[in-house]
């Protein structure tokens, strides 16, 4: 009889592959904490940039800088890359 605590939470059906699942999980939860650091990295990059402009006078968008940034998300993601593209803009710049 498995432990059911350990396959209840990672819904894995043996005990082996329970054991995998919570170490692969482990992995995933730093990734996404280097992932949000990151973000939050760009975020603030972003604002430097947006800041330059606009104090020289200029927009905070420029969209064909953004149109680039969107053609190599989807390039090496495909068209959810193009949604993860918006997404980080949204996240950087504001809404439009
Ligand atoms: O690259 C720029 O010129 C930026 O202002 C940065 C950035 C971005 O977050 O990628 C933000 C706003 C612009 O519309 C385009 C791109």
């Amino acid at each position: 009889m498995p432990d059911m605590t350990v396959t209840e939470n990672t819904g894995a059906r043996t005990e082996e592959a329970a054991a995998l699942i919570g170490d692969a999980r482990e992995r995933v939860n730093t990734l996404d904490d280097r992932i949000i650091g990151l973000v939050q990295e760009r975020m603030a990059v972003s604002a430097v940039i947006q800041d330059a402009r606009i104090t020289s006078g200029g927009r905070r968008v420029n969209l064909s800088r953004e149109m680039e940034i969107l053609g190599r998300y989807r390039e090496a993601l495909g068209k959810p890359g193009t949604a993860l593209a918006m997404t980080l803009l949204e996240l950087s710049r504001g809404r439009v």
